[in-house]
């Protein structure tokens, strides 16, 4: 079966000659990888070159259609593009005032994604934001509410609901949990594997914690300056690294 996203000498590099170096990867359908590494080693620039946000300076993005077609995404036209990333494709943020429209309520927060898929009927998006804000364990009583007085715990259960609402495929998170209170952390944790299995979602994720990525991941993709230095099936990796920077990395003495 053909991969679900395929990414091929992914390279960006910022004046002064940092960024993401050759980068290869591939991610099946329902599969969970992360991307780990120490502070600067690149993975913010690859989640942003395999959302198509920042401009690759070479290689390629092959990505499986519904309709089983595979697209290169660097080479898709705009409009195709941006259907392609509103209809199957999530992206949760760290900042969760980055991901969420926070002038606009809980509901309507949720509901937007689903007119922006084509949904029309007030009464079934109403239905199916309250149905989300009860799935990440927020009360129906706060759907009018604006996300500025959310808890960060709470605004990053409304982000994954946002951005699972519409179904999509393949969901990229950027540190999805960090800067929160280690027991909020948890909870969120919790919720975002229950979903990940329940939905069958295929996630990269980007991570500094290696607890995060163990208790999530299927595969790990461990980078440094730039470039993949190391992958493989989570467990493996973790419990006996290959290279000396994932020996560090998992023995702490990185702060990663
Ligand atoms: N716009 C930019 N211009 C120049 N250099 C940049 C730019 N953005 C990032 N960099 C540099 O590229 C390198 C990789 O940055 P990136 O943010 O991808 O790393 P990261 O692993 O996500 O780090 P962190 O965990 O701190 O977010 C870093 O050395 C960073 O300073």
């Amino acid at each position: 079966m053909t991969p679900l996203l395929s990414a091929r000498g992914l390279t960006k590099l910022y004046p002064g000659g940092r960024g993401c170096r050759e980068v290869s990867l591939e991610l099946d359908a329902g599969e969970v990888l992360a991307v780990v590494g120490e502070s600067g080693s690149g993975k913010s620039t690859l989640l942003s070159l395999l959302a198509t946000e920042l401009a690759a300076d070479a290689g390629r993005i092959d990505y499986r259609l519904r309709d089983g077609t595979v697209r290169d995404l660097l080479v898709l036209g705009e409009a195709e593009r941006r259907l392609l990333l509103r209809t199957d494709w999530g992206f949760i943020r760290q900042d969760a005032t980055q991901g969420l429209r926070m002038a606009v309520s809980a509901g309507g927060n949720v509901g937007e994604r689903l007119m922006a898929v084509g949904a029309r009927h007030y009464g079934n998006i109403r239905e199916a934001a309250r149905d989300w804000l009860e799935r990440v364990e927020i009360a129906p009583a706060r759907m009018d509410d604006s996300p500025r007085g959310f808890s960060g715990g709470m605004r990053q259960r409304l982000q994954i609901a946002r951005n699972l609402v519409t179904q999509p495929r393949l969901v990229l998170m950027d540190e999805p949990t960090s800067g929160l209170d280690v027991s909020v952390q948890a909870r969120l944790l919790d919720l975002i594997r229950g979903l990940v299995a329940e939905l069958g979602l295929a996630v990269v994720i980007v991570t500094h914690d290696l607890a995060v990525a163990r208790l999530l991941s299927h595969r790990i993709l461990v980078m440094k300056d730039g470039r993949v230095i190391e992958s493989g099936l989570t467990d493996q990796v973790l419990d006996d690294p290959a290279a000396p920077y994932t020996q560090l990395l998992v023995s702490s003495v990185l702060a990663a």
